[in-house]
């Protein structure tokens, strides 16, 4: 069996973490996890994980650590026969700290994009409750306005994706992000990329993972070659 890989994507709110993440899932097969997927699924369920972190995304405030590793590490450690990329964990040092125990990371992207990009996305991000599929109008619309392109269910927008809360998340992410970065660029598995278009910064994505990672050869033709 070829060599498990293992990976996080990290970035501030609005930084396409879920747009690449779908991309490399589809271009390398990896199974695309996702921490705010994962806390839905928990509070769809009604899991006494899930009740509690309920209380927390309510008021706009993110989980508590212990709730999120209780949740998250024994998921992961199932996963003993899939590569996978994570998304949105970890968000804190003694998250990364508790995944570094479980196990061993291959690579972490991280995404560096400028503010007023952010703004822009999020003050125009369109979700589908239900599976977590995001839209905008500029970028990738809905087919029909206002609705899921599978569902037909109506898009809602976040208020916290709304500037007055954005600076605060922001300063929030840099704060909590700041210490798991230089934990990751101190063991050298740390991959930094910077821009306003994921579009841009995807072939160079590509290419770092088709050197790591060998891609699937039916969406092969799908590559953006590096520019
Ligand atoms: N690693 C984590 N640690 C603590 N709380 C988390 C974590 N991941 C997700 N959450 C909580 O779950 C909520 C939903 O997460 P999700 O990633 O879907 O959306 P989000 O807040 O809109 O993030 P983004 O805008 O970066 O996509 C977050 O607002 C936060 O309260
Ligand atoms: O180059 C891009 C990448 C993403 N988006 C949009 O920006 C928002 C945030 O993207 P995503 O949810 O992937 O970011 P995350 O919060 O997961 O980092 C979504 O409405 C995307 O459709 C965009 O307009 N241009």
């Amino acid at each position: 069996m070829a060599k498990l890989f293992r990976a996080v994507i990290m970035g501030p709110p609005g930084s396409g973490k879920g747009t690449i993440s779908e991309r490399i899932a589809q271009s390398f097969g990896l199974k695309h996890l996702s921490s705010g997927d994962f806390l839905r699924e928990n509070i769809a369920a009604n899991t006494e994980a899930g009740v509690l972190a309920k209380t927390y995304i309510e008021r706009g405030l993110m989980v508590p650590d212990n709730v999120m590793t209780r949740l998250l590490l024994p998921r992961l450690e199932e996963m003993t026969r899939h590569s996978w990329l994570m998304d949105g964990f970890p968000c804190t040092l003694a998250q990364a700290k508790a995944l570094n125990s479980t196990c061993d990371l291959d690579l972490v992207i991280s995404l560096n994009i400028p503010y007023e990009t952010l703004k822009d996305r999020l003050s125009d991000r369109w979700i589908h409750p239900a599976s977590g599929r995001v839209y905008n109008r500029g970028f990738n619309p809905p087919r029909v306005q206002g609705r899921d392109d599978l569902s037909g269910e109506p898009l809602i927008q976040h208020d916290n994706d709304q500037p007055e809360a954005l600076v605060a998340r922001l300063r929030h992410y840099k704060d909590v992000a700041k210490p798991v970065i230089d934990l990751y660029k101190s063991k050298g598995i740390l991959h930094t990329f910077s821009g306003t278009e994921t579009d841009r910064i995807w072939p160079y994505i590509n290419s770092l993972l088709s050197t790591k990672i060998p891609s699937r050869p039916e969406t092969d033709t799908q590559h953006i070659p590096m520019p």
